[in-house]
């Protein structure tokens, strides 16, 4: 008989309109690399809110059975104090707090007269960061660390809570293809000493490189598990259990029209750093996207990609920003955000949660708000119209939600993203930047999304796609343009483009 170290059954939580787990059952077994796989709102984040105690004991149905015993958590410590420690897709680090102070937030090492015992606290951190191979200082600021390290430190920070059961929820969906790797390879060295994960994520490579099962979910119901070894683990059989159909292109077919005409042109764009303004970010850069184009824009983390296109859109990122701007033959000087809207610059953020959405307002209030003036009468809200125009934006975003009155904050990651793109797209733009624009999306809505670009580009629009993922730069640029350390290092049309030749362009650029 399998040794389950986890056994859940029969789970079902409601929230007012939607039944997020309908009847779920999960068995993990002990020293297994678990996936918990399925489409954005699936219920994959609800049901490990339930095994951890995020959502208490009563406030869902069916049972939760660890380590032979069943489980009755009442909060999240209770779970911790198990050894079942979950790891959010957002880290919950604190930025200007140091590596230890981080890790035993809330949990402080204390001497005998009650204080803050920091040499302990230090000496402590670093053991739990050798375990991770995480050689900093302990007393390094979150702030002065990259994504990947700050990864390390939330599993250090689960190690000194004695984890025997780890949980990651889209754990490298910020890593480049690199530190993910490192990290999915810590995972499989933790499992021979011992550890049980269950990782959810969408990258399916990642399940087929590391999980030794993986249980599928659908609209709330469990579909099936699938075993290495014993069932087929391929991507196309994943996809089907998660879409309930095959699918058989990734990337949508396009008509090729990209026109001549130029639709924006960036010349020796120059950025700094907004607080230290000796650091240049973007240094010197130029381009052209022109009509019906979609540009792709490729680079390792920290090439200045982000705050290249934030920089654009209305300055609203960097200081001491130099270089001209054309927008369809025109030099334009866009002062804020507004500017660029009103020029039919659109920017999807890659931080959805901090800079893209109002996570306490409803999805209508976030989908108007980049251009109010569509639903106002005479500089009043017309409420009726913005609820119909919301509602139709939703719908053709296909985002899942049991009313545009919801609080954008409760639907799920991918479906937040669906709002944030139907945000932009309400604003009608000629160019589209989108940044990482798929970022926590299932293969189904990064399809959905890839035909919203073509169907952009099919009318004469523009997108400008950053994306760390190579394929999907590959997939749907025409063109691609390569950063790297706050430079152009080079350019290749899409048909000549390889990943290799992409990294190509990035190691002699650092070379030099
Ligand atoms: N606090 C909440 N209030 C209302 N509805 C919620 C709440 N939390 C989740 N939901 C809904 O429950 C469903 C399941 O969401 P969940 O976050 O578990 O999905 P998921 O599989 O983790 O998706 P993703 O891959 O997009 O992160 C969704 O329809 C979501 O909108």
């Amino acid at each position: 008989m399998a040794d389950n170290i986890l056994v859940m059954e029969h789970i079902t939580k409601e929230f007012p309109g939607v039944k997020a787990l309908d009847n779920v059952n999960l068995e993990v077994q002990r020293g297994e690399i678990h996936a918990l796989i399925g489409e954005n709102g699936a219920g994959k984040s609800t049901l490990m809110n339930v095994l951890s105690g995020q959502y208490p004991y009563g406030s869902y149905t069916g049972t939760v059975t660890y380590e032979g015993e069943e489980c009755k958590f009442k909060k999240l410590n209770d779970s911790e104090a198990k050894g079942i420690v979950i790891i959010h897709q957002e880290l919950a680090l604190i930025p200007l707090l140091s590596i230890g102070e981080n890790m035993f937030l809330g949990n402080e090492i204390k001497n005998k007269r009650g204080a803050i015992d920091w040499d302990r606290t230090y000496s402590e951190a670093e053991k739990h960061m050798a375990q991770v191979g995480l050689h900093e200082s302990a007393q390094t600021l979150i702030k002065d660390i990259g994504t990947g390290k700050q990864q390390l430190v939330e599993i250090a920070k689960a190690f000194s809570k004695k984890v025997k059961l780890l949980i990651l929820d889209e754990p490298t969906s910020s890593l480049n293809d690199e530190d993910a790797k490192m990290l999915l390879d810590l995972l499989m060295e933790f499992k021979k000493q011992g550890l049980t994960s269950i990782i959810i994520t969408h990258k399916l490579n990642e399940i087929i490189y590391c999980a030794d099962r993986c249980t599928i979910l659908r609209d709330g119901s469990t579909i099936e598990t699938l075993t290495k070894g014993v069932d087929d683990l391929s991507e196309d059989r994943i996809i089907k259990g998660m879409v309930g159909r095959p699918m058989e292109d990734r990337y949508p077919k396009r008509e090729h029209n990209v026109s001549k005409d130029v639709m924006l042109e960036v010349k020796n764009w120059t950025v700094h750093h907004p607080l230290y303004p000796e650091k240049i970010v973007d240094d010197n850069i130029s381009f052209k996207v022109h009509k019906g184009e979609v540009v792709g824009f490729s680079g390792l983390q920290g090439a200045g990609r982000t705050e290249l296109a934030m920089s654009i859109f209305g300055k609203s990122y960097g200081s001491a920003i130099t270089g001209e701007l054309y927008i369809k033959g025109e030099k334009v000087d866009l002062k804020d955000p507004r500017a660029a809207i009103q020029h039919g610059l659109a920017y999807v953020t890659e931080d959805r949660k901090t800079n893209g959405l109002i996570l306490d307002e409803s999805i209508r209030f976030n989908t108007t708000l980049a251009r109010l003036s569509k639903v106002c009468d005479r500089g009043i809200i017309n409420t009726d119209l913005e609820v119909q125009l919301a509602e139709k934006m939703t719908e053709e975003m296909g985002t899942k939600t049991p009313s545009n009155e919801q609080r954008i904050g409760n639907l799920s990651g991918g479906n937040q993203q669906k709002a944030l793109l139907g945000k932009w797209m309400f604003t009608e733009p000629d160019i589209l930047i989108l940044d990482e624009p798929t970022r926590g999306i299932d293969v189904g809505a990064k399809y959905d999304i890839y035909c919203l670009i073509n169907q952009m580009v099919e009318e004469g629009k523009s997108v400008i796609m950053i994306s760390s993922e190579m394929p999907e730069i590959l997939g749907m640029c025409d063109r691609i343009y390569i950063m790297n350390e706050g430079k152009m290092a080079g350019e290749l049309d899409a048909k000549e483009a390889t990943q290799e030749g992409i990294m190509a362009h990035i190691m002699q650029n650092q070379k030099k």
